[in-house]
């Protein structure tokens, strides 16, 4: 599935409208038919949670059929039939602009179904236009109550929900005026409200929320899932999300330049070769899987080290060395009898030391991926080691923790650029530092500073956090749903970092492993919740168990 931005969205419309010669009023038709079936779902399981007898058209007829044997069957149209349809009263919320359209047509679709709708303008009535013009015209002809805000009386508290047409992807800037009270109005009012296309007051390509913004139940998303709807806090705002089609051909999707994609089973396969069952060669060994090398782990950040190797062996490669400061050893020998360790020198209390570079190339020779930086710490000369290591190791690297602190105190696109991929794995903080921007303003557009950063500096970047973002060097993205809260627990990205590395000493190319491993370490988190009952409870190694 295809993340737009409103412009690539205004691009699309274009070409449906243009080249296919759809008229764009068929496609607002289509719009305010996708947005009343989904308020008629909504009314349907409302009325059915309210223990009503909740045998509807459908199941009726079908019911009939039975008695009736084959006999010709007919039925009405489902989607907008509601039995419970006179206990509805919505306001439709109208803006000046297409979005207003919408909520216009979807309003004429709902009284169809016995809903008692009324128009709410946020604006005089003349002062719509084109298509919106046509359904303001429609819906008075058809006789649906209208008031206009400001000028009439309006009393929320009398409605059962509230439609959001107020605002989409045409708007600029923070809703003004009586959008503004509007959209107060209806968040206070403790109604349902069903948001068309994007909450209004919701930046459709950043997620930002103005104030104020639409706090809706449920968004039906027109065409394309839009980039801001998939953002926090944007997708907080928008409730449950329903893609609806409403005639734009999803073929022209890449001609628009769109890029970013929603990490689903389907784009792992399909688009990125993924294969999902991870088959293993019957006659596969061991050296089958790959080996990797993990440089991690202080005397005091052991547990990191420990989590990256044991993550990186359930999620299937073949061998691991754990490449750590010898003070470490006694301490860690015998806690995960299946790695191999690395004594490589280190400082006194147990800390790194840059001497041992040495030692780590001559073993990344023998190894399919280097992972570098869980509980590495900070020590004397660690930006030069860390540049051999870029320089000098001849197979992937994944970059993580206190090695991206290293890497955003230096201008390393200087450094000499690498035959094999780099994966950097920041939290939002690290790719502040990285980026040289607040943590606000990384979280203020994640997809689209990933993209710059990853693009800018030919690396493969995986912004963690609700909804991680896998940005490539090619310019493309994908964003994950996978995971909960409960996985914003110490250690976790630890062991995301050695999942990602075993991916890529399996054989995945960099895209591949980072999205797979991003994935797959959501499923395991949310395993695990459901294991332990309650997302709350999970720790980083409950992340490796669930694997
Ligand atoms: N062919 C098309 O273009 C289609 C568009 N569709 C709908 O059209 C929407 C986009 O329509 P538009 O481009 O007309 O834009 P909008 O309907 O989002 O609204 C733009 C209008 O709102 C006002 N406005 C903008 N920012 C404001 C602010 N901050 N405060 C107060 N008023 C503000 C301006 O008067 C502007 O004309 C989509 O989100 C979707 O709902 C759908 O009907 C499908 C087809
Ligand atoms: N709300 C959330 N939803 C989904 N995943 C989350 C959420 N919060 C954190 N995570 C995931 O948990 C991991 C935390 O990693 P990180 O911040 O590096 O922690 P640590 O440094 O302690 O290992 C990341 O993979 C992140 O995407
Ligand atoms: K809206």
């Amino acid at each position: 599935m295809y993340l737009v931005t409103a412009e690539q969205m205004r691009w699309l419309d274009g070409e449906t409208i243009q080249r296919l010669g759809i008229p764009a009023i068929a496609l607002m038709e289509n719009a305010g038919r996708v947005i009343a079936e989904e308020i008629v779902a909504l009314c349907r399981r409302r009325g059915e949670e309210g223990g009503r007898n909740a045998a509807d058209g459908e199941d009726a007829g079908l019911k009939d059929a039975a008695l009736a044997g084959a006999a010709f069957q007919v039925s009405a149209d489902h989607a907008l039939t509601l039995d419970n349809a006179a206990a509805e009263r919505w306001l439709i919320l109208v803006g000046k602009g297409n979005n207003g359209g919408d909520g216009l047509a979807a309003a004429r679709y709902l009284r169809e179904t016995g809903i008692a709708v009324t128009l709410v303008y946020a604006v005089p009535p003349e002062s719509l236009s084109g298509e919106a013009a046509l359904q303001r015209d429609a819906a008075a002809a058809m006789g649906l109550p209208a008031v206009v805000y400001g000028r009439d009386r309006l009393d929320l508290a009398e409605c059962s929900g509230i439609l959001d047409a107020l605002l989409g992807t045409g708007a600029a800037g923070a809703p003004r005026g009586a959008y503004a009270e509007l959209i107060a109005a209806a968040n206070s009012s403790g109604k349902v409200i069903v948001s068309a296309d994007i909450p209004s007051g919701l930046n459709a390509d950043t997620g930002e929320t103005h104030e104020p913004c639409i706090h809706a139940s449920v968004t039906v998303c027109l065409a394309f899932l839009k980039r801001g709807l998939l953002q926090y806090p944007g997708s907080s705002a928008a409730g449950h999300v329903k893609v609806r089609a409403i005639g734009i051909p999803t073929s022209l999707a890449p001609e628009s330049g769109v890029q970013v994609y929603l990490l689903t089973p389907e784009v792992l396969h399909a688009h990125l070769g993924v294969d999902l069952a991870r088959r293993r060669s019957p006659e596969g060994h061991k050296g089958t899987y790959g080996h990797v090398l993990l440089a991690a782990g202080t005397l005091r950040m052991s547990g990191a080290g420990l989590l990256s190797a044991r993550a990186a062996l359930r999620a299937g490669c073949g061998l691991v060395t754990w490449a750590l400061p010898q003070k470490l050893l006694p301490a860690i020998i015998g806690s995960a009898p299946e790695l191999m360790l690395a004594d490589v020198g280190g400082n006194e209390d147990g800390t790194w030391h840059a001497g041992s570079v040495s030692e780590l190339l001559k073993l990344s020779k023998e190894r399919d991926v280097l992972a570098v930086g869980p509980g590495l710490g900070r020590f004397e000369s660690d930006t030069e080691w860390l540049r051999h290591l870029w320089e000098g190791v001849d197979c992937p690297l994944v970059i993580d923790a206190d090695a991206l602190n290293i890497l955003a105190e230096t201008d390393y696109k200087d450094w000499a650029s690498r035959r094999h991929p780099v994966i950097l794995t920041p939290h939002p903080g690290e790719m502040a530092r990285l980026a040289g921007v607040t943590t606000a303003e990384v979280k203020r557009d994640r997809i689209g500073l990933a993209m710059g950063y990853a693009k800018d500096h030919g690396i493969t970047i995986v912004l963690k956090g609700a909804h991680t973002v896998i940005a490539t060097p090619e310019g493309q993205a994908y964003v994950n749903t996978t995971g909960h809260p409960g996985m914003g627990t110490g250690g976790a990205g630890d062991v995301l970092t050695g999942m990602i590395s075993s991916l890529l000493a399996q054989g995945m190319n960099e895209t591949q492993a980072a999205a797979f491993g991003v994935y797959l370490h959501g499923l395991a988190g949310e395993r695990a919740a459901r294991q332990r009952n309650n997302p709350a409870a999970i720790i980083a190694g409950d992340i490796i168990e669930a694997l």
